[in-house]
């Protein structure tokens, strides 16, 4: 892996070029911190993982421009595709700002840039301006936290070191997956294959456009969706959004509702009688499929739930299958570990769990210490603050 030091910006931003053999290498544009982290990761970047035949291509959509289409059916868990990016680059809001002036990061933008295959470079511009990039914001704090084996010594002040900010992504294919609030697909940055990983959520058909979530999927109603996707779009053609269910708006409420402390507090109140916790929660398993949100966190959440509640019943087979379903969901998002851990922490009580979930539900306050702790490992907050700790 090469590491150059830009000469005009050269105490403040680097360049790294992960080669590639197919494709352009990555280049990506980074501050000194994140080149040192980076070059510091034995076998990094491991291969990226192959779904072998042929998943999909890129043509014209009807009315969005271009997009990404199956070629042929697809099954749930199912590898769409792994593509490292073309070019990540820090945004204006990167905590980098303080030192990486606007204007730096976009003449180092063009020098990227003139690195670079001539032919990509019109398509990279139009799409790093901010419009036409899927949501890599973030990415790089997010897998530094996770993933990374880190330098001995760091230097400078510890706390700032670690805020590492938003960077965008640009992809050749992936840029060109378009929204949707119904999205058929899970996607994920793998920081060890520097890639960012597409799976399949839900059955998708030869000739279906194959779409993600730019943007979290429990908001509503659909006008609140369009207005934070409207950083992109003016607005949202999916047809959650052109022609709802009439129970569009009220089922995404009810599965937000119900998310971590909305669980607790039915299963505190429910699970006495677990017939009626298992029909309830069956039920808004199958909500979730009706308004097509397998995608969501929640899902594997409500199967993991599910199966626990059929083996609290002693209906075996039941709970096996929704426990491998969990399974194969959870696979699809290794870095998310929370609907696991509060799952685990819940039913891990045996005989006890109702009144685990009821002591839960009247402690609030130390309920929320647990919830924030999961929620930040998903985004790595809690190794960024050992991290952290560690090196004051
Ligand atoms: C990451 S790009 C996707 C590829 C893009 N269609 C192209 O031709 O390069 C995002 C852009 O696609 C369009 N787009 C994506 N999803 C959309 C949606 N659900 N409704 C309307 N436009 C969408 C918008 O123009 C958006 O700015």
């Amino acid at each position: 892996m090469e590491s150059t030091a830009l000469p005009s910006f050269d105490s403040t931003i680097q360049f790294i070029k992960l080669p590639a053999t197919t494709r352009p290498d990555t280049v990506l544009i980074a501050e000194p911190i994140i080149a040192e982290i980076i070059s510091s990761q034995p076998d990094f970047p491991l291969p990226m993982e192959d779904p072998g035949e042929p998943t999909y291509e890129i043509r014209q959509t009807k009315d969005m421009g271009l997009g990404m289409f199956a070629v042929r059916a697809l099954k749930p868990g199912e590898l769409v595709l792994s593509e490292r990016p073309a070019l990540i680059f820090p945004t204006e809001t990167a905590s980098s700002s303080a030192i990486v002036a606007k204007q730096e990061i976009e003449a180092a933008f063009e020098v990227a840039l003139d690195e670079m295959p001539t032919e990509n470079r019109v398509a990279y511009r139009k799409l790093a301006k901010g419009v036409d990039v899927p949501h890599a914001g973030d990415l790089l704090r997010i897998a530094t936290a996770n993933n990374f084996h880190l330098p001995e010594k760091l230097p400078g002040g510890p706390t700032e070191r670690w805020k590492l900010g938003d960077y965008r992504a640009v992809y050749l294919d992936i840029s060109r997956i378009n929204h949707s609030c119904l999205p058929n697909t899970i996607a994920e940055f793998d920081f060890a294959s520097f890639s960012f990983v597409v799976h399949v959520a839900r059955k998708i058909s030869p000739g279906e456009e194959i779409t993600i979530a730019y943007i979290g999927l429990l908001a509503a109603p659909k006008a609140e969706r369009n207005r934070q996707l409207s950083f992109c779009m003016p607005a949202c053609k999916c047809v959650a959004c052109t022609n709802p269910a009439p129970s569009s708006d009220f089922a995404r409420e009810a599965v937000a509702s119900l998310r971590a402390w909305g669980i607790i507090r039915y299963l505190a109140d429910n699970l006495d009688t677990p017939a009626k916790a298992f029909a309830d929660m069956h039920q808004c398993l199958e909500n979730i499929k009706d308004e097509g949100l397998q995608s969501i966190t929640t899902y594997p959440l409500m199967l993991d739930i599910c199966a626990r509640i059929a083996a609290m019943v002693g209906d075996t087979e039941l709970a096996d299958k929704y426990r491998r379903e969990a399974g194969m969901f959870y696979d699809m998002r290794p870095r998310c570990n929370w609907p696991r851990d509060f799952t685990e922490w819940i039913f891990g009580w045996g005989p006890r769990v109702s009144e685990r979930c009821k002591w839960a539900s009247s402690h609030f306050d130390e309920f929320q210490v647990l919830h924030d702790e999961w929620m930040a490992k998903e985004f790595g907050e809690a190794e960024l603050g050992s991290i952290t700790s560690s090196v004051t």
